[in-house]
């Protein structure tokens, strides 16, 4: 029986920029992504969004919108990661470099899709129009796509 696990997915947004971190260490080390991690189990998943971006990044976000959610099965893997992903353009602080991030803001149109996860140039243009999306993505490794689904998400 496939495991469920919760994760989260903060993407910060300032006018035409958008705010990604260098992962330094652990799961997607190398890459550029937006702040989150591991939902814990004594909170909820908007209070697990807010802990990690403060861990990950030094911002604190008070008002996330929900962007959407995403699903991710690896072949040969029990669990399933199920990442919910949020965006907003209101916070408080200065990016700062974290253990875990390297923080970094990249004009919309410079978007590293190269250097992140594979999945994240297909949802991106959901996030960015302001569309919630739902996507499940079946990984052989971490670097290759058998196959997904991605479908706009209705509002509530
Ligand atoms: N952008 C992105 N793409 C992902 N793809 C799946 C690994 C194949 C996972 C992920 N995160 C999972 C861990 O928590 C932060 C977000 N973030």
């Amino acid at each position: 029986m496939a495991k469920i696990k919760l994760y989260t997915l903060a993407l910060i947004r300032n006018d035409g920029n958008i705010l990604l971190g260098m992962k330094k260490r652990g799961f997607g080390v190398g890459r550029w992504n937006g702040f989150g991690g591991k939902v814990h189990s004594d909170e909820t998943i908007l209070e697990a969004a807010k802990r990690e971006l403060l861990e990950e990044s030094g911002l604190t976000v008070n008002e996330f919108q929900e962007a959407g959610i995403l699903k991710f099965e690896f072949l040969g893997e029990p669990e399933i990661m199920e990442v919910h992903v949020f965006t907003t353009n209101k916070y408080e602080g200065t990016p700062t470099e974290s253990e875990e991030m390297q923080p970094k803001w990249f004009p919309i149109s410079e978007v590293p899709f190269n250097d992140m996860w594979p999945d994240d140039i297909l949802w991106f243009p959901f996030l960015l129009k302001g569309q919630k999306f739902s996507g499940y993505f079946k990984f052989k490794g971490h670097s290759e796509i058998l196959d997904y689904t991605l479908e706009p998400a209705c509002s509530d």
